[in-house]
Protein backbone atom coordinates (compact mmCIF):
# COMPACT_ATOMS: atom_id res chain seq x y z
CA UNK A 1 0.00 0.00 0.00
CA UNK A 2 1.62 3.06 -0.74
CA UNK A 3 1.44 6.20 1.72
CA UNK A 4 -1.56 8.39 1.92
CA UNK A 5 -1.50 11.53 0.47
CA UNK A 6 -2.17 14.60 1.14
CA UNK A 7 -4.18 15.46 4.82
CA UNK A 8 -5.09 12.16 6.62
CA UNK A 9 -8.26 12.43 5.65
CA UNK A 10 -7.67 11.72 2.03
CA UNK A 11 -5.95 8.52 0.25
CA UNK A 12 -5.86 7.76 -3.03
CA UNK A 13 -6.24 3.89 -3.58
CA UNK A 14 -3.41 1.47 -4.93
CA UNK A 15 -3.74 -0.44 -7.88
CA UNK A 16 -2.75 -3.62 -6.48
CA UNK A 17 -1.17 -5.48 -9.21
CA UNK A 18 2.57 -4.59 -8.35
CA UNK A 19 4.36 -3.29 -12.16
CA UNK A 20 6.75 -0.75 -11.12
CA UNK A 21 6.88 2.56 -12.19
CA UNK A 22 5.55 5.77 -11.09
CA UNK A 23 2.75 8.85 -11.49
CA UNK A 24 -0.70 7.73 -14.00
CA UNK A 25 -0.53 5.98 -16.64
CA UNK A 26 -3.71 5.66 -19.58
CA UNK A 27 -4.57 4.33 -22.40
CA UNK A 28 -6.96 4.08 -24.21
CA UNK A 29 -8.52 2.64 -27.97
CA UNK A 30 -11.12 2.89 -30.06
CA UNK A 31 -13.78 -0.47 -30.06
CA UNK A 32 -17.05 -1.25 -31.58
CA UNK A 33 -19.49 -0.10 -29.44
CA UNK A 34 -20.24 -2.31 -26.41
CA UNK A 35 -23.70 -3.34 -25.30
CA UNK A 36 -24.18 -0.96 -22.51
CA UNK A 37 -26.13 -2.81 -20.23
CA UNK A 38 -23.30 -5.97 -20.73
CA UNK A 39 -20.70 -3.31 -20.35
CA UNK A 40 -22.42 -2.40 -16.75
CA UNK A 41 -22.83 -5.86 -15.66
CA UNK A 42 -19.65 -7.13 -16.52
CA UNK A 43 -17.90 -4.01 -14.37
CA UNK A 44 -15.60 -4.83 -11.54
CA UNK A 45 -16.88 -2.99 -8.26
CA UNK A 46 -16.49 0.02 -7.41
CA UNK A 47 -18.58 0.85 -10.61
CA UNK A 48 -19.69 4.97 -11.83
CA UNK A 49 -22.12 5.19 -14.72
CA UNK A 50 -22.61 8.89 -16.00
CA UNK A 51 -24.50 9.84 -18.72
CA UNK A 52 -26.02 13.64 -18.85
CA UNK A 53 -27.19 15.71 -21.95
CA UNK A 54 -24.23 16.50 -24.33
CA UNK A 55 -21.89 14.44 -22.93
CA UNK A 56 -19.85 11.32 -23.36
CA UNK A 57 -21.48 8.52 -21.90
CA UNK A 58 -19.20 6.93 -19.38
CA UNK A 59 -18.92 3.55 -17.71
CA UNK A 60 -16.23 2.53 -15.20
CA UNK A 61 -15.36 -0.02 -12.95
CA UNK A 62 -12.66 -1.09 -10.80
CA UNK A 63 -10.30 1.35 -8.88
CA UNK A 64 -7.26 2.80 -10.68
CA UNK A 65 -6.94 5.49 -7.59
CA UNK A 66 -9.71 6.24 -5.23
CA UNK A 67 -9.89 9.90 -3.03
CA UNK A 68 -12.19 10.44 -0.09
CA UNK A 69 -12.37 13.18 2.41
CA UNK A 70 -14.25 14.20 5.30
CA UNK A 71 -15.73 17.45 7.13
CA UNK A 72 -16.39 21.18 5.42
CA UNK A 73 -13.26 21.26 3.75
CA UNK A 74 -13.69 17.91 1.90
CA UNK A 75 -14.21 19.92 -1.33
CA UNK A 76 -10.78 21.45 -1.15
CA UNK A 77 -9.29 18.58 0.39
CA UNK A 78 -10.39 16.28 -2.50
CA UNK A 79 -9.14 18.79 -5.26
CA UNK A 80 -5.31 19.11 -3.71
CA UNK A 81 -5.08 15.68 -3.65
CA UNK A 82 -6.67 15.38 -7.45
CA UNK A 83 -3.65 17.82 -8.05
CA UNK A 84 -1.54 15.81 -6.61
CA UNK A 85 -2.59 12.02 -8.52
CA UNK A 86 -2.93 14.07 -11.64
CA UNK A 87 0.34 15.60 -11.36
CA UNK A 88 2.67 13.12 -13.38
CA UNK A 89 0.74 11.90 -16.41
CA UNK A 90 1.69 9.70 -18.92
CA UNK A 91 -1.76 9.65 -20.75
CA UNK A 92 -2.50 8.58 -24.45
CA UNK A 93 -6.34 9.32 -24.32
CA UNK A 94 -6.93 8.96 -28.15
CA UNK A 95 -10.52 11.40 -27.55
CA UNK A 96 -10.89 14.12 -25.16
CA UNK A 97 -14.01 12.36 -23.62
CA UNK A 98 -11.65 9.22 -22.89
CA UNK A 99 -8.93 11.41 -20.66
CA UNK A 100 -8.52 10.64 -16.93
CA UNK A 101 -11.40 11.82 -14.97
CA UNK A 102 -12.65 11.66 -11.14
CA UNK A 103 -16.23 10.67 -10.85
CA UNK A 104 -17.63 10.73 -7.53
CA UNK A 105 -19.88 13.31 -5.20
CA UNK A 106 -20.47 14.36 -1.81
CA UNK A 107 -22.36 13.84 1.14
CA UNK A 108 -25.40 16.50 1.42
CA UNK A 109 -24.34 17.47 4.99
CA UNK A 110 -20.56 18.67 6.48
CA UNK A 111 -21.42 16.01 9.06
CA UNK A 112 -21.75 12.67 7.46
CA UNK A 113 -21.72 9.34 9.02
CA UNK A 114 -22.64 7.04 6.39
CA UNK A 115 -25.62 5.29 8.86
CA UNK A 116 -27.59 2.57 6.72
CA UNK A 117 -28.33 3.00 3.89
CA UNK A 118 -25.26 4.92 3.36
CA UNK A 119 -22.65 2.55 4.31
CA UNK A 120 -19.52 2.58 2.48
CA UNK A 121 -20.21 6.11 0.96
CA UNK A 122 -17.89 8.49 2.22
CA UNK A 123 -18.26 12.34 2.88
CA UNK A 124 -16.63 12.80 -0.28
CA UNK A 125 -15.56 9.85 -2.90
CA UNK A 126 -14.33 9.91 -6.13
CA UNK A 127 -13.13 7.50 -8.69
CA UNK A 128 -10.27 7.21 -10.93
CA UNK A 129 -11.59 4.00 -13.18
CA UNK A 130 -9.22 1.65 -13.90
CA UNK A 131 -10.96 0.27 -16.71
CA UNK A 132 -13.63 2.46 -18.81
CA UNK A 133 -15.79 2.49 -21.55
CA UNK A 134 -16.68 6.23 -23.17
CA UNK A 135 -19.15 6.47 -25.85
CA UNK A 136 -19.21 9.57 -27.45
CA UNK A 137 -22.53 10.83 -29.65
CA UNK A 138 -25.54 9.36 -29.15
CA UNK A 139 -26.41 8.26 -25.91
CA UNK A 140 -26.05 4.41 -25.90
CA UNK A 141 -27.89 3.93 -22.79
CA UNK A 142 -31.19 2.91 -25.06
CA UNK A 143 -29.66 0.10 -26.70
CA UNK A 144 -30.38 1.84 -30.21
CA UNK A 145 -28.40 -0.30 -32.57
CA UNK A 146 -28.75 3.04 -34.91
CA UNK A 147 -27.10 4.99 -32.72
CA UNK A 148 -23.91 6.84 -33.56
CA UNK A 149 -20.95 8.29 -32.18
CA UNK A 150 -17.88 5.96 -31.12
CA UNK A 151 -16.87 3.95 -28.30
CA UNK A 152 -13.41 3.93 -26.39
CA UNK A 153 -11.99 1.46 -23.73
CA UNK A 154 -9.04 2.77 -21.39
CA UNK A 155 -7.07 1.41 -18.90
CA UNK A 156 -5.77 3.60 -16.29
CA UNK A 157 -2.98 3.00 -13.99
CA UNK A 158 -1.86 4.83 -10.63
CA UNK A 159 0.64 5.36 -8.07
CA UNK A 160 4.04 3.66 -7.79
CA UNK A 161 3.14 0.40 -9.66
CA UNK A 162 1.87 2.15 -12.86
CA UNK A 163 3.84 1.19 -15.96
CA UNK A 164 3.10 1.68 -19.46
CA UNK A 165 3.81 -1.76 -20.65
CA UNK A 166 1.70 -3.27 -18.08
CA UNK A 167 -1.23 -1.15 -18.93
CA UNK A 168 -0.90 -1.92 -22.62
CA UNK A 169 -1.22 -5.55 -21.89
CA UNK A 170 -4.33 -4.60 -19.68
CA UNK A 171 -5.96 -2.65 -22.44
CA UNK A 172 -5.57 -5.77 -24.57
CA UNK A 173 -6.95 -8.36 -22.20
CA UNK A 174 -9.95 -5.66 -21.34
CA UNK A 175 -10.50 -5.78 -25.36
CA UNK A 176 -10.73 -8.99 -25.70
CA UNK A 177 -13.52 -9.03 -22.78
CA UNK A 178 -15.02 -6.34 -24.16
CA UNK A 179 -15.11 -7.95 -27.58
CA UNK A 180 -16.84 -11.37 -25.74
CA UNK A 181 -20.07 -9.14 -24.48
CA UNK A 182 -23.45 -9.84 -26.12
CA UNK A 183 -26.41 -8.06 -25.61
CA UNK A 184 -28.12 -9.19 -22.18
CA UNK A 185 -32.23 -10.33 -22.46
CA UNK A 186 -34.45 -7.37 -23.25
CA UNK A 187 -34.55 -4.88 -20.79
CA UNK A 188 -36.17 -6.63 -17.46
CA UNK A 189 -39.48 -4.92 -16.22
CA UNK A 190 -39.42 -3.25 -13.12
CA UNK A 191 -39.09 -5.89 -10.25
CA UNK A 192 -42.03 -5.00 -8.02
CA UNK A 193 -42.55 -3.63 -4.61
CA UNK A 194 -43.61 -5.78 -2.15
CA UNK A 195 -43.82 -3.52 1.09
CA UNK A 196 -43.28 0.11 1.64
CA UNK A 197 -42.16 2.37 4.92
CA UNK A 198 -42.53 6.11 5.03
CA UNK A 199 -39.97 7.58 7.18
CA UNK A 200 -42.48 10.42 7.97
CA UNK A 201 -46.24 10.27 8.36
CA UNK A 202 -48.82 12.85 7.20
CA UNK A 203 -48.84 13.76 10.75
CA UNK A 204 -45.53 14.10 11.54
CA UNK A 205 -45.32 16.18 8.33
CA UNK A 206 -47.93 18.64 9.28
CA UNK A 207 -46.27 19.07 12.61
CA UNK A 208 -42.96 19.59 10.92
CA UNK A 209 -44.07 21.71 7.85
CA UNK A 210 -45.84 24.06 9.88
CA UNK A 211 -42.84 24.43 12.22
CA UNK A 212 -41.21 25.77 9.79
CA UNK A 213 -43.97 28.08 8.51
CA UNK A 214 -43.94 29.46 11.91
CA UNK A 215 -40.32 30.35 11.64
CA UNK A 216 -40.66 31.68 7.71
CA UNK A 217 -43.81 34.35 9.27
CA UNK A 218 -41.19 34.70 12.14
CA UNK A 219 -39.02 36.13 10.02
CA UNK A 220 -36.35 33.28 10.85
CA UNK A 221 -36.27 32.35 7.61
CA UNK A 222 -37.42 32.30 4.08
CA UNK A 223 -36.83 29.13 2.70
CA UNK A 224 -36.28 25.46 3.63
CA UNK A 225 -36.53 22.15 2.02
CA UNK A 226 -37.43 19.52 3.86
CA UNK A 227 -37.56 15.72 2.57
CA UNK A 228 -38.65 12.76 3.04
CA UNK A 229 -37.42 8.86 2.35
CA UNK A 230 -39.45 6.14 1.10
CA UNK A 231 -38.23 2.68 1.78
CA UNK A 232 -39.33 -0.09 -0.48
CA UNK A 233 -38.93 -3.78 -0.51
CA UNK A 234 -38.70 -5.44 -3.85
CA UNK A 235 -40.09 -8.51 -5.12
CA UNK A 236 -37.47 -9.40 -6.82
CA UNK A 237 -33.76 -7.93 -6.82
CA UNK A 238 -33.15 -4.50 -8.82
CA UNK A 239 -31.41 -5.13 -11.91
CA UNK A 240 -29.53 -2.14 -11.92
CA UNK A 241 -28.31 -2.14 -15.87
CA UNK A 242 -31.97 -2.38 -16.83
CA UNK A 243 -32.68 0.72 -14.70
CA UNK A 244 -30.83 2.94 -16.14
CA UNK A 245 -31.94 1.94 -19.32
CA UNK A 246 -35.02 2.74 -18.30
CA UNK A 247 -34.46 5.98 -16.89
CA UNK A 248 -32.62 6.92 -19.66
CA UNK A 249 -35.75 5.86 -22.02
CA UNK A 250 -38.04 8.34 -19.90
CA UNK A 251 -35.58 10.95 -18.99
CA UNK A 252 -32.82 11.37 -21.97
CA UNK A 253 -32.69 14.93 -21.10
CA UNK A 254 -32.00 14.14 -16.98
CA UNK A 255 -28.53 13.04 -15.78
CA UNK A 256 -28.23 9.59 -15.19
CA UNK A 257 -26.18 8.18 -12.79
CA UNK A 258 -24.73 4.92 -10.84
CA UNK A 259 -22.27 5.28 -8.27
CA UNK A 260 -20.95 2.51 -5.98
CA UNK A 261 -18.90 3.34 -2.83
CA UNK A 262 -15.45 3.21 -2.98
CA UNK A 263 -14.72 0.75 -0.21
CA UNK A 264 -13.69 2.68 2.97
CA UNK A 265 -9.72 1.21 3.41
CA UNK A 266 -9.08 3.40 0.33
CA UNK A 267 -10.82 1.93 -2.65
CA UNK A 268 -8.83 -1.15 -3.47
CA UNK A 269 -11.03 -3.76 -5.80
CA UNK A 270 -10.13 -7.18 -7.10
CA UNK A 271 -8.07 -6.84 -9.86
CA UNK A 272 -9.98 -10.15 -11.45
CA UNK A 273 -13.01 -8.66 -9.54
CA UNK A 274 -16.63 -9.81 -9.44
CA UNK A 275 -18.66 -6.97 -9.56
CA UNK A 276 -20.92 -8.36 -6.69
CA UNK A 277 -17.90 -9.27 -4.47
CA UNK A 278 -18.51 -8.04 -0.72
CA UNK A 279 -21.42 -6.53 -2.01
CA UNK A 280 -22.14 -2.52 -2.53
CA UNK A 281 -24.98 -0.04 -2.35
CA UNK A 282 -25.87 1.53 -5.42
CA UNK A 283 -26.61 5.51 -5.82
CA UNK A 284 -28.67 6.03 -8.95
CA UNK A 285 -31.08 8.83 -9.78
CA UNK A 286 -32.22 10.29 -13.23
CA UNK A 287 -31.66 14.26 -11.70
CA UNK A 288 -32.92 17.30 -14.11
CA UNK A 289 -30.91 19.92 -11.91
CA UNK A 290 -27.48 20.85 -12.63
CA UNK A 291 -24.84 22.29 -10.16
CA UNK A 292 -22.71 23.73 -12.50
CA UNK A 293 -20.86 22.91 -15.62
CA UNK A 294 -17.16 24.87 -15.99
CA UNK A 295 -15.27 25.05 -19.40
CA UNK A 296 -12.32 27.49 -19.31
CA UNK A 297 -13.44 30.27 -17.69
CA UNK A 298 -17.49 29.77 -18.94
CA UNK A 299 -19.84 28.93 -15.92
CA UNK A 300 -23.02 27.18 -16.81
CA UNK A 301 -25.55 26.57 -14.04
CA UNK A 302 -28.99 27.63 -13.54
CA UNK A 303 -32.51 27.76 -11.58
CA UNK A 304 -34.77 25.08 -10.88
CA UNK A 305 -37.41 25.33 -8.58
CA UNK A 306 -41.31 25.55 -8.64
CA UNK A 307 -43.03 22.24 -9.29
CA UNK A 308 -46.58 21.39 -10.65
CA UNK A 309 -47.91 18.07 -12.01
CA UNK A 310 -48.36 17.03 -15.97
CA UNK A 311 -51.74 17.24 -17.53
CA UNK A 312 -53.59 14.55 -19.23
CA UNK A 313 -53.67 16.46 -22.59
CA UNK A 314 -50.90 18.91 -24.24
CA UNK A 315 -53.62 21.62 -23.80
CA UNK A 316 -53.58 20.91 -19.98
CA UNK A 317 -50.10 20.82 -19.62
CA UNK A 318 -49.57 24.16 -21.01
CA UNK A 319 -52.57 25.52 -18.72
CA UNK A 320 -50.83 24.09 -15.79
CA UNK A 321 -47.22 25.72 -16.99
CA UNK A 322 -48.74 29.08 -17.23
CA UNK A 323 -50.47 29.07 -13.88
CA UNK A 324 -47.14 27.96 -12.29
CA UNK A 325 -45.17 30.61 -14.28
CA UNK A 326 -48.49 33.36 -12.66
CA UNK A 327 -48.32 31.93 -9.25
CA UNK A 328 -46.80 33.79 -6.58
CA UNK A 329 -45.74 31.19 -4.31
CA UNK A 330 -44.07 29.21 -6.97
CA UNK A 331 -42.13 32.33 -8.51
CA UNK A 332 -40.97 33.42 -5.07
CA UNK A 333 -39.81 30.03 -4.00
CA UNK A 334 -37.65 29.92 -7.65
CA UNK A 335 -36.48 33.89 -7.51
CA UNK A 336 -34.88 32.92 -4.25
CA UNK A 337 -32.68 29.61 -5.82
CA UNK A 338 -32.37 32.25 -8.84
CA UNK A 339 -30.69 35.02 -6.58
CA UNK A 340 -28.84 32.87 -4.26
CA UNK A 341 -27.17 31.47 -7.51
CA UNK A 342 -26.20 34.86 -8.61
CA UNK A 343 -25.22 36.18 -5.52
CA UNK A 344 -22.77 32.75 -4.98
CA UNK A 345 -21.19 33.04 -8.13
CA UNK A 346 -20.89 36.78 -7.82
CA UNK A 347 -17.24 37.02 -5.94
CA UNK A 348 -15.35 34.48 -8.37
CA UNK A 349 -17.28 35.94 -11.61
CA UNK A 350 -16.24 39.02 -14.20
CA UNK A 351 -20.28 38.54 -15.80
CA UNK A 352 -23.15 37.08 -15.22
CA UNK A 353 -25.74 36.28 -17.30
CA UNK A 354 -29.48 35.43 -16.54
CA UNK A 355 -30.80 33.55 -19.30
CA UNK A 356 -35.05 33.56 -19.53
CA UNK A 357 -37.33 32.02 -17.28
CA UNK A 358 -38.95 28.89 -18.68
CA UNK A 359 -40.88 25.77 -17.97
CA UNK A 360 -38.85 22.14 -17.80
CA UNK A 361 -41.17 19.68 -18.98
CA UNK A 362 -40.28 16.10 -17.77
CA UNK A 363 -42.21 12.77 -17.66
CA UNK A 364 -43.84 13.39 -14.35
CA UNK A 365 -43.46 16.89 -13.02
CA UNK A 366 -43.21 20.82 -14.65
CA UNK A 367 -40.23 23.15 -12.96
CA UNK A 368 -39.76 26.61 -13.43
CA UNK A 369 -36.44 26.98 -14.58
CA UNK A 370 -33.73 29.89 -14.96
CA UNK A 371 -30.75 29.18 -17.02
CA UNK A 372 -27.76 31.25 -15.49
CA UNK A 373 -23.99 31.81 -16.60
CA UNK A 374 -20.92 33.23 -15.95
CA UNK A 375 -17.73 34.17 -17.26
CA UNK A 376 -14.96 33.46 -14.18
CA UNK A 377 -12.56 36.77 -13.57
CA UNK A 378 -10.12 33.81 -13.03
CA UNK A 379 -8.85 30.13 -13.38
CA UNK A 380 -10.46 27.63 -10.92
CA UNK A 381 -11.52 24.47 -9.77
CA UNK A 382 -14.86 23.50 -10.22
CA UNK A 383 -15.08 22.16 -7.14
CA UNK A 384 -14.46 25.45 -5.80
CA UNK A 385 -17.61 26.53 -7.41
CA UNK A 386 -19.49 23.14 -6.36
CA UNK A 387 -18.72 24.17 -2.67
CA UNK A 388 -19.20 27.58 -3.39
CA UNK A 389 -22.91 26.38 -4.44
CA UNK A 390 -24.10 23.36 -2.39
CA UNK A 391 -26.72 23.71 -0.93
CA UNK A 392 -28.22 26.25 -2.99
CA UNK A 393 -31.77 26.97 -1.85
CA UNK A 394 -33.35 24.76 -4.38
CA UNK A 395 -32.85 21.81 -1.97
CA UNK A 396 -31.58 24.04 1.19
CA UNK A 397 -32.75 26.91 2.42
CA UNK A 398 -32.19 30.50 3.12
CA UNK A 399 -30.73 31.79 5.26
CA UNK A 400 -28.47 28.31 4.60
CA UNK A 401 -26.92 28.09 8.04
CA UNK A 402 -30.59 28.08 9.58
CA UNK A 403 -31.78 26.13 7.12
CA UNK A 404 -29.66 22.99 7.40
CA UNK A 405 -29.52 23.54 10.98
CA UNK A 406 -33.82 23.02 10.54
CA UNK A 407 -33.20 20.14 8.15
CA UNK A 408 -30.93 18.41 10.40
CA UNK A 409 -33.64 18.33 13.71
CA UNK A 410 -36.32 17.88 11.38
CA UNK A 411 -35.56 15.17 8.91
CA UNK A 412 -35.54 11.44 10.67
CA UNK A 413 -33.35 10.42 8.08
CA UNK A 414 -29.50 10.94 6.83
CA UNK A 415 -29.79 12.88 3.21
CA UNK A 416 -26.43 11.32 2.68
CA UNK A 417 -25.62 11.75 -0.81
CA UNK A 418 -29.18 12.67 -2.01
CA UNK A 419 -29.68 16.37 -3.11
CA UNK A 420 -25.77 16.64 -2.86
CA UNK A 421 -23.08 17.51 -5.59
CA UNK A 422 -22.18 14.22 -8.14
CA UNK A 423 -20.32 14.39 -11.53
CA UNK A 424 -16.65 14.73 -12.77
CA UNK A 425 -13.64 16.40 -12.92
CA UNK A 426 -10.49 16.18 -14.95
CA UNK A 427 -6.84 17.52 -14.36
CA UNK A 428 -7.72 21.12 -15.62
CA UNK A 429 -10.13 21.55 -12.82
CA UNK A 430 -12.95 21.72 -15.48
CA UNK A 431 -16.09 19.61 -14.73
CA UNK A 432 -19.46 18.67 -14.45
CA UNK A 433 -21.93 18.15 -11.76
CA UNK A 434 -25.53 17.66 -11.13
CA UNK A 435 -27.74 17.86 -8.24
CA UNK A 436 -28.16 14.45 -6.99
CA UNK A 437 -32.35 14.64 -6.75
CA UNK A 438 -34.62 11.94 -7.91
CA UNK A 439 -32.40 9.34 -6.88
CA UNK A 440 -32.68 6.39 -4.48
CA UNK A 441 -30.05 3.89 -2.89
CA UNK A 442 -30.59 0.11 -3.49
CA UNK A 443 -28.98 -2.10 -0.59
CA UNK A 444 -25.96 -4.75 -1.87
CA UNK A 445 -28.15 -7.30 -2.72
CA UNK A 446 -30.98 -4.85 -4.35
CA UNK A 447 -33.52 -5.91 -2.96
CA UNK A 448 -34.35 -3.11 -0.67
CA UNK A 449 -34.55 0.55 -2.38
CA UNK A 450 -34.58 4.19 -0.24
CA UNK A 451 -35.98 6.76 -2.19
CA UNK A 452 -35.61 10.39 -1.04
CA UNK A 453 -37.96 13.54 -2.25
CA UNK A 454 -38.16 16.82 -1.06
CA UNK A 455 -39.99 20.69 -1.21
CA UNK A 456 -38.95 24.10 -0.79
CA UNK A 457 -41.11 25.62 2.24
CA UNK A 458 -41.75 29.57 1.76
CA UNK A 459 -44.71 31.76 3.11
CA UNK A 460 -47.62 30.57 1.91
CA UNK A 461 -46.66 26.88 1.19
CA UNK A 462 -49.56 24.28 2.50
CA UNK A 463 -48.84 21.26 4.13
CA UNK A 464 -51.06 19.05 2.14
CA UNK A 465 -49.80 20.73 -1.11
CA UNK A 466 -46.35 19.97 -0.31
CA UNK A 467 -47.07 16.29 0.38
CA UNK A 468 -48.13 15.72 -2.74
CA UNK A 469 -45.67 17.28 -4.67
CA UNK A 470 -43.22 14.54 -2.52
CA UNK A 471 -45.14 12.18 -3.83
CA UNK A 472 -45.06 13.40 -7.52
CA UNK A 473 -41.31 13.61 -7.01
CA UNK A 474 -40.77 9.70 -5.85
CA UNK A 475 -42.38 8.97 -8.96
CA UNK A 476 -39.62 8.64 -11.98
CA UNK A 477 -37.65 6.35 -9.48
CA UNK A 478 -40.90 4.36 -8.24
CA UNK A 479 -42.19 3.78 -11.55
CA UNK A 480 -38.92 2.07 -12.37
CA UNK A 481 -39.46 -0.42 -9.20
CA UNK A 482 -43.24 -0.96 -9.50
C1 LIG B 1 -35.77 18.64 -3.60
C2 LIG B 1 -36.22 18.19 -4.76
O1 LIG B 1 -36.46 19.01 -5.84
C3 LIG B 1 -36.15 20.38 -5.79
C4 LIG B 1 -37.26 21.18 -5.30
C5 LIG B 1 -38.19 21.74 -6.16
C6 LIG B 1 -39.40 22.46 -5.63
O2 LIG B 1 -39.55 22.55 -4.40
O3 LIG B 1 -40.22 22.95 -6.43
C7 LIG B 1 -38.02 21.63 -7.55
C8 LIG B 1 -36.89 21.09 -8.06
C9 LIG B 1 -35.74 20.78 -7.21
O4 LIG B 1 -34.91 21.87 -7.11
C10 LIG B 1 -36.49 16.75 -5.00
O5 LIG B 1 -36.90 16.39 -6.11
O6 LIG B 1 -36.24 15.94 -4.09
Amino acid sequence: MEPPRGESSVRAGRTGDGEGGSGLVSRSVRVEAPPFRAVVAAADSPRVVWAAPGEATVVGGGAAATLTAAGADRFTAIRDAAADLFASGDVHAGTLAARPRLFGGFAYHDEHDGTAPWTGYPAAGFLLPRVQVTYTGTDPTTGDPDAGGEAWLTVTAAGPDAAPEAVEARLRDARTALESLSEPDPVAAPPGVADRRRTTDRDAWHDSVNAALTRIEAGDLRKVVLAQALEADLERPLDIPATLTRLAERYPDCYRFLLEPISPDGGDSTPDGDATVGGRPSFFGATPERLVDLTGRTVETGALAGTTGRGETPAEDEWLARELLHDGKNVHEHEIVADAIRDQLAPYAASVATGERGIRRLATVQHIETPITAELGADRHVLDLVEALHPTPAVGGLPPGRALRTIRDTEPFDRGWYAAPVGWFDAAGYGSFAVAIRSAVASPDGDRVSLFAGVGLVTDSDPDREWDEVQLKYRPILDELE
